[in-house]
């Protein structure tokens, strides 16, 4: 395992091991209590998962209405998770290495022996969170485009795969953008590098901020960007491109740059395959760019 991944599922500004309080009162959960949540918890590499059987083991503590897993590679709550009056924050150090922050919530209030009990459940999972974490952060390196933080096209590819295997069970649709920047490579040219990489996260927040948050955002590398919409989005695919496209062209650092943004879009037709739909909304795309760039086209 690499220092860098280590360092990278850390959380910073943690204190040391020695801040952690222990409790007089509390008494060692029996032998058989540990084992079973210890052998249950090195049965999966799911962060998910792992909290999932935790919260279960940490509600025959304390019965608790919620549970958050703050870790430096994102949040996770446990099912179904609600606030409540009584709450309870732990830090889960290993090796002086602070992997995550937990909040609890519950009816119940938190007493000294409740959260010694607590701590201790937490020292059984340091190890399967440690390698669930690292796993984790692989799974999103092998999916994540590194500039943007957006989905790459490994993820997009396994994305529309599920999204047209829905599509065909629910006879529902499913809609592809693929976004190109038009006059993106004077940026580097004239500027730099470093120039045109701030465009493309510029470009990527723009995004972000113009779409809702269950809509699929991909970048591909270069200046190619997707999007993936779902069913009860396809109808209004033609907006979302417009938005998308003002966006961009509204975007500071893009308006500065002359650099707008052209799309194509193709929705799924019955008995199409993956690399039909991709390849009529390149086709759109193509059209777009013909059209004179910073406009929209249907396939
Ligand atoms: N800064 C930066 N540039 C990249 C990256 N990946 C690819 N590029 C550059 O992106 C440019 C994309 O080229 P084009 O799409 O042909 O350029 P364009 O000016 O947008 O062309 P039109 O689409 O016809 O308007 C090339 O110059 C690539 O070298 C990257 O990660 N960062």
């Amino acid at each position: 395992m690499s220092l860098c991944l280590l360092s990278e599922i850390s959380l910073p500004d943690a204190p040391s091991y020695a801040a952690v309080a222990t409790d007089e009162y509390w008494r060692a959960p029996t032998v058989q209590q540990h084992q079973s949540l210890l052998a249950q918890l090195q049965t999966t590499l799911d962060l998910r998962e792992q909290l999932q059987l935790f919260s279960m083991a940490a509600g025959n503590i304390l019965p608790l209405t919620g549970l958050e897993l703050q870790t430096a590679i994102g949040h996770y709550g446990a099912a179904g998770s609600a606030s409540a009056e009584f709450q309870h924050r732990s830090l889960l150090m290993l090796k002086e290495q602070c992997l995550a922050k937990l909040h609890y919530c519950s009816e119940h209030p938190f007493t000294p022996l409740v959260c010694s009990k607590l701590q201790a459940l937490e020292v059984e999972w340091l190890y399967s969170l440690r390698n669930a974490l690292v796993v984790t952060r692989l799974q999103q390196m092998a999916l994540k485009d590194t500039l943007t933080g957006l989905g790459n096209r490994r993820f997009f590819d396994d994305s529309l795969d599920k999204a047209i295997q829905l599509a065909m069970r629910s006879q529902s649709c499913c809609a592809v953008l693929l976004l190109d920047l038009d006059n993106f490579k004077q940026v580097n040219d004239l500027y730099g590098h470093t120039a045109g990489d701030d465009i493309l996260i510029a470009v990527a927040k723009a995004m972000h901020s113009t779409l809702r948050a269950t809509d699929s955002l991909f970048r591909f590398g270069g200046d190619e960007f997707a999007v993936l919409l779902s069913d009860e989005d396809v109808a209004s695919s033609e907006l979302i491109a417009r938005r998308l496209v003002k966006a961009i062209s509204r975007q500071h650092d893009c308006q500065q740059h002359h650099v707008t943004a052209s799309i194509g879009i193709a929705h799924w037709q019955p008995g199409q395959t993956q690399a039909e739909l991709f390849s009529a909304a390149d086709k759109a795309l193509y059209l777009a760019k013909e059209a004179g760039k910073n406009r929209v086209r249907q396939a």
